[in-house]
């Protein structure tokens, strides 16, 4: 079972529109969006993130690939748990991913070997060029919720390679305060 994460950097836009009193991004922001150069899902649309290396936590590996893939820099305190995924193929859980969203963070996005960054407004994100259950979560992500995911795929690997089956969610799902996550 491979884990691994995501992380969804957003930025206000600068409309002057606040973001509603949860503090919860409005449609104008734009998200850091990754055009993925190589290995799983490349060619789509994604946010920053891979797979857990060494003895590192979540939280810790979110932002060294966002670090490595597009240069940002991140304070590991404001990154906000925003979910948890798994992704089953062929009925065996394949990769668990945790889900992070920030606005805190420095440096302007470069590209990498791995991936060509871009910043998208929120109501513009491509899902037609991103994995097919993006669509089913990012958007309450991007809105300021919280979700729980089980996702399967079926067809045989590699998994950007199999079908979508079916899904189930838990949205607004409280993550328990695990220091390692
Ligand atoms: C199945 O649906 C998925 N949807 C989304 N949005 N993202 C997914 C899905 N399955 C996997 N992912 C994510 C999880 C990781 O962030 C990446 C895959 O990372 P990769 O395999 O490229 O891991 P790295 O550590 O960056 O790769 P290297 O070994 O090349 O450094 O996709």
């Amino acid at each position: 079972m491979i884990e691994a994460t995501l992380c969804f950097v957003l930025r206000d836009r600068g409309d002057g529109r606040p973001d509603d009193a949860a503090g919860a991004p409005n449609a104008t922001d734009e998200v850091l969006l990754i055009e993925k150069r190589r290995g799983l899902g490349e060619g789509w649309y994604n946010g920053p993130g891979g797979k857990l290396e060494g003895d590192e936590t979540p939280r810790e590996c979110a932002v060294r690939e966002t670090r490595e893939e597009v240069g940002l820099e991140l304070d590991p305190a404001a990154l906000e748990k925003a979910g948890e995924l798994t992704f089953l193929l062929d009925g065996a859980v394949h990769t668990r991913c945790h889900v992070y969203r920030t606005g805190t963070f420095a440096g302007e996005p470069r590209p990498s070997d791995e991936a060509r960054p871009e910043w998208v407004p929120i109501d513009e994100v491509p899902y037609d060029q991103m994995w097919e259950d993006d669509r089913l979560w990012l958007p309450g992500v991007l809105e300021g919720r919280t979700v729980a995911g089980e996702f399967r795929f079926a067809g045989g690997r590699p998994l950007d390679e199999a079908e979508f089956v079916d899904h189930e969610l838990e949205w607004d799902a409280s993550f328990r305060a695990v220091e390692s996550d």
